[in-house]
């Protein structure tokens, strides 16, 4: 039988983890993606912080729940969740150290690491939500508790999330659908005729 302590740290554990990965993780994404077609300096700058500063909290609370399950629990890492997270905590803390050491906007080696940073971050976020659900399961399989409303209500969320993911890659485009037959002469300042380098000329300096 399991004692109320470890329930209740086995319970902390998740919370923290489910707060990190399966919330201020891909909400952070989600505005980081913001500045995809943000032109002013200003709000560039905001985006880029608040990407910063929110996936270092992710990241803090993320460790403080490996923390704690390193120190409460019995750290055999002999079944799926166990290892998957293990692997999970190393690539979060890697992804942390190539946000913070990115080379200028600008420079030769800034698209590959574009690229690096893109892939990994996406890929340790699906790596979580996968260990979000055999966590669930593991605590199910420890407490014979039902844990089938917690399954549900976390796949509508994630679901939400993708679809919000979706909705920022075409929403130019459905604004578009409606000022498409308009019949305006083209400008040398129109968005489309600008580098895009010179759009982030402002912020390139520190994002
Ligand atoms: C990204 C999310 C998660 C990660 C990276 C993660 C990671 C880990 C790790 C590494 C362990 C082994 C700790 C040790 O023995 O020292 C563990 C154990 C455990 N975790 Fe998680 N966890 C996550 C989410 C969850 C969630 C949402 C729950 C659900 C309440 C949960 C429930 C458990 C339970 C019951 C154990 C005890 C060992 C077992 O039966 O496998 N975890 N977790
Ligand atoms: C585990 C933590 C992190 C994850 C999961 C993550 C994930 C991501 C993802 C998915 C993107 C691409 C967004 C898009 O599609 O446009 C991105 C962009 C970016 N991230 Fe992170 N990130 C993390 C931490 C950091 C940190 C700590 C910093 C800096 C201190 C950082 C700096 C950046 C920058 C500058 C970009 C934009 C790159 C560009 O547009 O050229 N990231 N991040």
């Amino acid at each position: 039988m399991m004692s109320p302590k470890l329930l209740f740290e086995i319970k902390v554990h998740g919370f923290l983890l489910w707060a990190s990965v399966g919330l201020l993780m891909p909400a952070s994404i989600l505005i980081k993606r913001m500045s995809n077609r943000e032109q002013s300096g200003t709000r560039l700058r905001i985006i880029f912080y608040l990407h910063a500063i929110t996936q270092v909290v992710s990241v803090l609370l993320a460790t403080a729940g490996a923390v704690m399950s390193i120190k409460y629990f019995d750290n055999s890492f002999n079944n799926d969740h166990q290892r998957i997270g293990l692997a999970f905590y190393i690539i979060m803390w890697l992804q942390a150290f190539l946000g913070i050491f990115r080379p200028q906007r600008g420079s030769k080696g800034r698209s590959i690491w574009f690229l690096f940073h893109w892939v990994m971050g996406i890929s340790v976020s699906l790596l979580g939500v996968i260990n979000i659900y055999t966590g669930l399961q593991a605590y199910k399989k420890r407490t014979s508790k039902n844990v089938s409303i917690w399954t549900v209500i976390f796949t509508v969320e994630i679901s939400l999330i993708l679809f919000l993911y979706l909705l920022q890659e075409k929403w130019e485009y459905i604004k578009e659908q409606g000022s498409i037959l308009r019949n305006k002469p083209i400008q040398p300042t129109d968005r489309e005729l600008v580098s895009p380098r010179c759009q982030h000329k402002d912020a390139s300096l520190i994002i």
